[in-house]
């Protein structure tokens, strides 16, 4: 592959409805868009899932913008690369900064997939032609406005709704939506809202018929996790503890989850989201795909990845009109009774609408090997 720019852009895009988690609400979301280019001219497409505010994990815009300028941009304008693989090796003596690393290797998958002319679904091996999907809704201001949501969510198709929890909004939240909904396919994730202490609490989870509680507890703590675990018949599923194949080996071995949530930039990029699809398959680990409020580029590359066999349950991958009044790429992305149908086109299967990321953009640098 004969790379010879990168540009940046931080985009500005606001959301339809702002979104509330343990931690605190977005109303709109910054984030770098990555074009890598080729000599021909052709360009590969990737979106760092960072926030503006270390909240999530430690990474921001603003340190994901410094690694890949200062740092992982002269790395890859370096050294010839023959496959998106090595772009993770290339990167390994860089310590972490998942969400850096993502968005450029994001970009270089895509490119390679375009170059082939398949899709990127195809050449990461992804065998499914629509993928199932779930929708995550936020804390909202009134429960009425939780059940609202739901209702909607659910005659628009979603296979499962995810709620947002933390101590004070979750046991009678939860008692009320099944007083509602006493069968709709339902989780919560809490975004490390509890404590170890909290176990007890926590264990009432298991009254609702939930499919799984994400990160109920500290992304650093899988012993904890473990011990919840077996006081849980309900699974846990990690979310922030999974950064890397190791962290994923290790939840594994300990017992601290039964089920993984996989993100493209949280775990370093595509290649290593597949080592940990591989090593969960292999363990009888069933994953999904979570999402990161992404744009257009990063829904795309969700979707390419969630064709692979062991994404089992339905992902956060919603639709793009669910979160923009206009997205970034050509088509939207739809959901039709829960399903979107996997694009066929090279690359992640979606244009780049050039006139809308204009649009969006507060500032951009190009950077030339
Ligand atoms: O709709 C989405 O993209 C996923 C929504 C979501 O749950 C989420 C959104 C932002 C940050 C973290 C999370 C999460 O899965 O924890
Ligand atoms: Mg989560």
């Amino acid at each position: 592959m004969d790379l010879t720019s990168v540009t940046l852009r931080r985009l500005r895009m606001c959301l339809k409805t702002p979104f509330t988690t343990s931690f605190g609400s977005f109303k709109e979301k910054d984030f770098i868009l990555v074009e890598v280019r080729d000599r021909e001219g052709v360009s590969g497409w990737g979106e760092s899932v960072a926030f503006t505010t270390p909240w999530y994990t430690e990474e921001t815009l603003q340190t994901n913008w410094h690694l890949l300028e200062d740092v992982l941009i002269p790395m890859l304008l370096e050294k010839p690369i023959h496959h998106p693989d090595q772009v993770s090796e290339l990167f390994v003596s860089v310590k972490r900064n998942q969400m850096a690393k993502s968005a450029l290797e994001g970009a270089v998958w895509d490119l390679y997939a375009r170059r082939q002319g398949k899709p990127l679904a195809k050449v990461l091996g992804g065998e499914k032609t629509a993928i199932e999907v779930g929708i995550s809704l936020g804390i909202q201001p009134k429960v009425q406005d939780l059940l609202h949501r739901i209702e909607e969510s659910i005659k628009e198709g979603y296979r499962r709704i995810k709620i947002k929890i933390k101590p004070g909004w979750d046991m009678d939240i939860l008692a009320e939506i099944r007083c509602h909904f006493p069968d709709v396919p339902l989780m919560v994730d809490a975004n490390s809202a509890y404590q170890p202490e909290d176990l007890n609490h926590l264990k009432r989870l298991d009254e609702f018929n939930l499919m799984m509680v994400e990160q109920p507890l500290a992304s650093e703590n899988l012993i904890d996790h473990a011990i919840l675990q077996q006081s849980l018949s309900t699974p846990i599923c990690l979310d922030e503890s999974i950064g890397s194949l190791e962290n994923a080996r290790q939840a594994i071995e300990l017992g601290s989850c039964g089920i993984i949530n996989i993100k493209i930039g949280r775990v370093g990029g595509l290649t290593p989201a597949k080592a940990i699809h591989d090593l969960c398959r292999e363990k009888g680990i069933p994953v999904w795909c979570g999402g990161m409020l992404e744009s257009g580029i990063g829904r795309g590359h969700n979707i390419a990845l969630t064709t692979l066999s062991n994404f089992m349950m339905p992902g956060d991958t919603a639709a793009s009109a669910r979160y923009w009044d206009r997205d970034i790429i050509c088509p939207e992305v739809t959901v039709t009774n829960g399903w979107i149908q996997v694009p066929q086109s090279p690359g992640i299967g979606y244009e780049p609408d050039q006139e809308a990321i204009d649009a969006y953009t507060l500032y951009s640098n190009t950077y030339r090997a």
